[in-house]
This record gives structure tokens, sequence and C-alpha cells, in this order.
């Protein structure tokens, strides 16, 4: 996309964020090796600890696009996000969620609650995202959620293949990807209305196009992370220590 080209209509333009699905993390040789039934209990724990990290971090996002959106509108129907992965005081949400998942993955809670698995690189590669969007408009973070277009399909790869091959992984860890299948499909419903909507020259499509492959970089980055430390054993640090010596986040 360089050079001068004309303004693509929606369903074109539409086609064009979801082309970029063939960037998306779940072709991550980590992710292969997980449905492949490849990985051992101890890659599998890594990337359910280091993945928490994002997950309290998505209704931070979540809340920092809504402080910035002055549409009532927007706001009441983006709400849902937060209530999704917070819980609504009835129903348990996605953090618990994701929670049962490290119980029944072998973890204790303490240890995910805590982060001291979570990887700099991963942390990093998060607060981008975090920070991005707390300092974007709320089309242009709105936009970066869009990998969600992709992503009933890797929740779904995870519940066909997991449980054959990792028998020791209790039943009641799947409710977070079956719980997603559906919020995931609602999000993005309403995300793609938003970007269609407002990209709407050539510069801003090329942009939108842009801020999606920026958030299917820091989604490939997290599995680089956990590669270095899980598959190739030489986290931060193997050089000198086997300790755990790197900051737990200046701000938790
Ligand atoms: O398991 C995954 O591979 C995966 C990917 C993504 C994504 O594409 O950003 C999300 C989720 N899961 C997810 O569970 C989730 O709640 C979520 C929210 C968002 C977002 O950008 O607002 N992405 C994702």
């Amino acid at each position: 996309m360089s050079g001068h080209h004309a303004v693509l209509d929606r369903a074109a333009f539409e086609q064009a964020l979801r082309a970029k699905g063939q960037y998306y993390h779940i072709h991550h040789p980590y992710h292969r090796a997980m449905y492949a039934g490849e990985c051992t209990r101890e890659q599998i724990q890594g990337w359910v600890a280091n993945r928490y990290y994002y997950q309290v971090n998505i209704p931070r996002k979540d809340a920092a696009i809504m402080a910035n959106c002055p549409d009532a509108d927007v706001r009441r129907l983006w709400l849902q996000r937060v209530l999704d992965h917070d819980g609504d005081g009835r129903e348990p949400g996605g953090i618990e969620a994701w929670l049962s998942l490290a119980e029944a993955v072998g973890l204790g809670r303490e240890e995910v609650i805590d982060q001291r698995h979570v990887l700099p690189g991963v942390r990093f590669a998060v607060d981008a995202y975090y920070n991005f969007a707390r300092r974007a408009s709320w089309q242009e973070a709105a936009c970066s959620s869009l990998t969600e277009l992709f992503a009933p399909e890797i929740h779904q790869s995870r519940l066909d293949s997991w449980p054959q091959h990792y028998p020791w992984i209790d039943d009641s860890g799947y409710r977070y990807f079956r719980k997603r299948l559906g919020e995931a499909r609602r999000d993005v419903e309403h995300g793609l209305t938003i970007t269609l909507d407002h990209f709407n020259t050539p510069a801003l499509q090329t942009r939108a196009l842009e801020i999606l492959q920026f958030k299917l970089d820091i989604l490939w980055t997290i599995l680089d992370a956990l590669t270095m430390a899980y598959v190739h054993h030489t986290p931060p640090f193997h050089t000198v220590t086997d300790a755990r010596v790197w900051h737990r986040g200046l701000n938790v």
C-alpha cells in the first residue's frame, strides 16, 4: 500500500483488515506446538502465567478507551468489555476464569497473581498496548482491538486440540476459552463498525492497517519472549544467574 490509491469501500476495507489474519499469533511456533500436543507442562504453565498479565490489563485498557470517548452510546457498549473481564458481581469474569485455567494446569493462584513468572518482554509488549490505548484517540484504540476478528478461531483450536493432547489439564480450565467465543464475536462487531465509520480516507485506512499490524506485533512478541524462556531455556540473565531477578512491574 504505497503511493496514491483510492479510498476502499466498506467491504474492501473490511477485507483488507481481515487479510491481516495471516499474521495472527495463531501461526506462531509456540502456538502451533500447543495445538500439536508438543508442549511440555512447563511450557503450558509458562504461557498461562504470562498471559495473565494480558488478561489483567485488558479491562484497564478498555477503561482507558472509555475515558477518552465523549460518546455515551459508545461508552455504554464498550463498558461490557470491562464487565466481561472483571465480572458483573453475579457471574465471575474473565480474570477469574483465567485463574481457574491456571489452577487447571497446576499453577497456584498466588504465583500467578503476584506475577513472578511474567517475563520482561511480555510485560513490555502488554504495556505497549495499554499505553497506546491510553494515548490514542478512542477510534484508533478501538481499531487496535480488531485482532479479535481472529480470536474465536484460536480459542476454538484450543478447545479442539488440548483435551486430547493434555489429559492432565482439568476440564474446568476450558471455561475461559468457551466464554470468549461469543464475547469476541460481539466485541468485533462494535469495533469493526467504529473502524469502518472512522477510517474513511486512503491515508486513514493505511493508518488503520498499521495500527492492526502494531497489535499483531505485540501478540507475536509475547510468544517470542516465551520461546526464549521456555523453549530455548534462555530467560533474561541466564548467562549470569538462574534466579528470576527481573522486576515485577513498577505499578502493580
Ligand atoms: O487467546 C488469544 O489468543 C487472545 C487474543 C486476543 C487478541 O487477539 O488480542 C484477545 C484474547 N485472547 C482475549 O481473550 C481477550 O479477551 C481479548 C481482548 C482483546 C482486546 O484487544 O481488547 N484481545 C483479546
